[in-house]
Order: C-alpha cells, then sequence, then structure tokens
C-alpha cells in the first residue's frame, strides 16, 4: 500500500516521503525537485551533493531534478538569475493518484510567485511525476493570455555515474551542438566519453539516451523535446560551483530533457505542450 507524507527538512524545506511496492522518492515543495529516487530492490537514480545544504532559495538542491522554467541557462539579459526562477519558488501539490502502486504526484507555481518582471505573461505550469518502476515527469505549459508567449526549459537530471572516467553515453548520433558558446557542431559517432569540461547543449537529438557506467545503465528518454544538454563541471569549475564538493565531478553527471535553443517552445493563445522525460535502470 503506497504511502505518502509530507516532512519538513531539519534546515526547513518541506518535501513529499513517497514509498510504494514499486518504488520510493522525495519531493521538494521548492521547486517541484525530485530529489531522490529509487525503484524497489535498486540504487537510486538520481545523484544529489553532500555539499548542499537544503537552503531555501539557493538556485534548488544541486542534484535531483531542478526544474529550469521560464528560461534554460542564462537569459540574454545577464542580469537575471541562470535558469529561470521556478527552481527557488514553492510550488503547491494539487493532486494525487495511486493505481497498483503507481503513484502520480501534480505541482503547480501559481501565477502570484512569479516573478513579474521577469515574466508578465499569462500561462499555467505544472510538473506531474509518476513514481513507478520508471521514474516520468511531464511539465506542461498552457498559454492563458491572447497574444503568443515563447519559453525555454529544461528537466535538470543529476546522475549517479560512479566514475566519470568510465561513463560512455551514447544515442547521440546525428545530432549537432553548441558548447561554451560555439558551434553547431556535428556530433562525431553515437557515443561520448569524458575527459575534460563538457557542457553541450544538443539539438536535433533522437528521443532515447543511455548512460553506460559503472553502476549500471541508465536509460533516459524524452518526448516533446528534440534537445538536451549534457554536462560535467570537471575540475576547475568543480572548484567553483556552489553546494558542491571538489570531487563531485568523479560521481555525476546531468543529461538535461530540454526545450532550448530552435527547441523553444513558442505557444500560441490557448495552446498547451508538455515535455516529458522517463528515466530508469536498463539493467
Ligand atoms: O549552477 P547552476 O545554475 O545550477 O547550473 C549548473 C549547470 O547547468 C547546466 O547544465 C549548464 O549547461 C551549465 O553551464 C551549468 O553550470
Amino acid at each position: 500500500m503506497a504511502t505518502i507524507r509530507q516532512l519538513t527538512h531539519t534546515n526547513g524545506l518541506e518535501y513529499l516521503q513517497i514509498v510504494s511496492a514499486r518504488s520510493e522518492a522525495r519531493i521538494f515543495l521548492q521547486g517541484a525537485q525530485v530529489e531522490y529516487f529509487a525503484p524497489s530492490g535498486k540504487a537510486p537514480l538520481l545523484w544529489v551533493s553532500s555539499a548542499d545544504e537544503y537552503q531555501p532559495g539557493t538556485g534548488g538542491i544541486r542534484g535531483g531534478i531542478p526544474v529550469c522554467w521560464p528560461w534554460f541557462g542564462n537569459h540574454e539579459n545577464s542580469d537575471w538569475p541562470a535558469h529561470g526562477f521556478a527552481r527557488n519558488k514553492t510550488w503547491d501539490w494539487i493532486g494525487t493518484q495511486v493505481e497498483d502502486e503507481v503513484v502520480s504526484l501534480r505541482f503547480t507555481l501559481a501565477p502570484e510567485k512569479y516573478e513579474r518582471q521577469y515574466w508578465p505573461h499569462d500561462t499555467r505550469v505544472e510538473l506531474e511525476v509518476i513514481l513507478s518502476d520508471t521514474l516520468t515527469l511531464k511539465l506542461t505549459n498552457i498559454n492563458l493570455g491572447n497574444k503568443a508567449v515563447t519559453l525555454t526549459q529544461a528537466l535538470h537530471s543529476y546522475f549517479p555515474i560512479g566514475d566519470i572516467h568510465q561513463l560512455q553515453a551514447s544515442g547521440f548520433a546525428g545530432a549537432k551542438y553548441i558548447e561554451f558558446g560555439a558551434g553547431p557542431y556535428a556530433q562525431d559517432g553515437d557515443r561520448v566519453s569524458f575527459e575534460k569540461e563538457t557542457d553541450r547543449v544538443y539539438t536535433q537529438l533522437g528521443p532515447v539516451q543511455q548512460l553506460h557506467s559503472v553502476n549500471g545503465t541508465i536509460e533516459v528518454s524524452r518526448s516533446n523535446s528534440q534537445s538536451a544538454v549534457l554536462w560535467n563541471p570537471w575540475i576547475d569549475k568543480a572548484k567553483r560551483l556552489s553546494r558542491f564538493n571538489d570531487d563531485d565531478y568523479l560521481q555525476m553527471v546531468c543529461l538535461e530533457a530540454a526545450n532550448v535553443l530552435e527547441d523553444a517552445v513558442t505557444l500560441a493563445p490557448g495552446q498547451s505542450h508538455t515535455l516529458s522525460t522517463s528515466i530508469r535502470w536498463l539493467d
């Protein structure tokens, strides 16, 4: 029988703890951030830094799946916050469904929490988190106004890959990427391995990638998304990053289901769009 408890972290943030026959998860209301997910009998599928202190408003927890909305990365207005404001705000938990030990939870960021100087638009944003043997996130935007709205976004997933030197990411054949402001480059082959700072914004990317790690293979699939970000900060950036240990780069990689660059979402009045990603252990 699935249980859902609303708890308060020792440092004050509220979260939901969900335990079912299929999986165990924690979701923080700040940012509607999934911070922990493990299918029954398997290792956690998400990575979190031990350096994070779970403080409010610091850009979310360094790990799990921060929601980057209503823009991804640095805004063209350089003093606007990186990755939007949604990851710093408390979302409302608005619905729960349990069927056959699959738990589905819905969250929304109320318009009164929007930073209006950045987002004057009349939109509704909702995140559905589906906890089964697989973790699925669906991020829906609806344009309730009478003008077209364009946004970029990402489900910024951090994965526990054990040893970055032994990681191979696959599923990139045919894609293009921009890195450190340069490109687009054509992807060379299907696989990516890591030997330096990597911060690639892929476009024209197929719907399924895999992370072949010493911990096993993680499959990440996406829908309504032709773009994704592949990130490891490596040695120097690890030292500069907040809420991150110097050697954390060895153990994590981010593969972020996105709508960025030419894959940005433009919604006509009344139109909706759902970005989704599913994550599972393959072995
Ligand atoms: O430190 P944050 O604002 O959470 O950003 C963390 C990272 O997010 C993305 O992966 C970007 O591509 C990186 O350039 C950035 O460093």
